[in-house]
């Protein structure tokens, strides 16, 4: 929160809860615990390289609720689920591990980890070096970083903190002066996300506004609110060279055909 008269929003409501959350953990696990398991770990895979394709890449979500929509699906086997998403030709798996609003876990990644061969982005709202040793220790080859959570200070160390432990930051903006500032970090993948984190409206247009801050070496994702091929289509010609996907695919019937439809409609440009 910016002042103390202001109103809380969802992303800082939701940070208090990730901080007590963390704190626990914290207590029951020690960073020297996380080292040792990193180290049995295999190195993470490198992210930028298969997201460049000619065409669009997919990065599918597992997502079960979120502050916006509530419920969207049970995902009782979160490993089937990515499965299906990599036999659709996804190229990357989102887990939300956040658990009050989007009731997921570290037990969530863990189970997508050991099920597929293609990188896996751990979703959450860091705030704390710790989430990102854990990240790795979980097997994550990528971590989101909000840029609307952090400061300079903060999102520079995680920043390199992600890269020292060879995995690839996601850094996520919603505002001009915000992919500004994910541009001067030097970030390689910035997304782009259609979601007001205030209002938690979504606009699919954001994108296309935004996009034209970015500098042409990094790899570009539009994030939330792409629910059909067709939306995949608009994004993909102003310039995104992937879509990061949950509720469409979590509550499609057929997640597999859908992430295909979505890259066929696409084609390249
Ligand atoms: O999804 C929400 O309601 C939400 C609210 C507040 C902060 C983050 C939120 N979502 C995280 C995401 O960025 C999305 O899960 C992701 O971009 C996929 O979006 P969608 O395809 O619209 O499910």
């Amino acid at each position: 929160m910016s002042g103390s008269h202001m109103e809380a929003t969802v992303l800082d409501q939701i940070i208090v809860g990730v901080r007590a959350d963390l704190a626990e953990r914290k207590a029951v696990h020690s960073l020297a615990d996380l080292e040792a398991r990193i180290a049995t770990r295999q190195a993470p895979l490198d992210v930028l390289t298969r997201l460049r394709t000619p065409g669009l890449s997919v990065i599918s979500e597992v997502k079960r609720s979120s502050p916006s929509k509530g419920a969207l699906a049970t995902i009782e086997d979160p490993a089937a689920l990515a499965t299906r998403y990599e036999l659709g030709g996804a190229h990357a798996i989102s887990v939300l591990t956040e658990k009050h609003r989007f009731n997921g876990s570290l037990a969530d990644l863990d189970a997508v980890r050991a099920a597929v061969q293609i990188p896996v982005l751990r979703k959450d709202f860091v705030v704390d070096d710790y989430q990102v040793w854990e990240a790795r220790a979980h097997g994550a080859d990528l971590v989101l970083l909000i840029v609307a959570a952090l400061d300079d200070a903060d999102l520079q160390r995680l920043h390199q903190l992600v890269l020292d432990l060879g995995m690839t930051p996601l850094v996520e903006v919603h505002t001009p002066d915000e992919t500004r500032r994910a541009v001067d970090l030097g970030a390689r993948l910035i997304g782009v996300n259609n979601r007001n984190l205030k209002t938690l409206d979504v606009d699919l247009a954001q994108f296309g506004r935004l996009v034209d801050l970015i500098d042409n070496d990094a790899v570009k994702v539009a994030e939330s609110g792409i629910l059909t091929p067709d939306d995949a289509a608009l994004v993909h010609r102003q310039g995104a060279d992937v879509v990061l996907v949950g509720e469409a695919l979590v509550r499609h019937g057929d997640p597999t055909s859908a992430i295909r439809a979505m890259v066929e409609a696409a084609g390249t440009r």
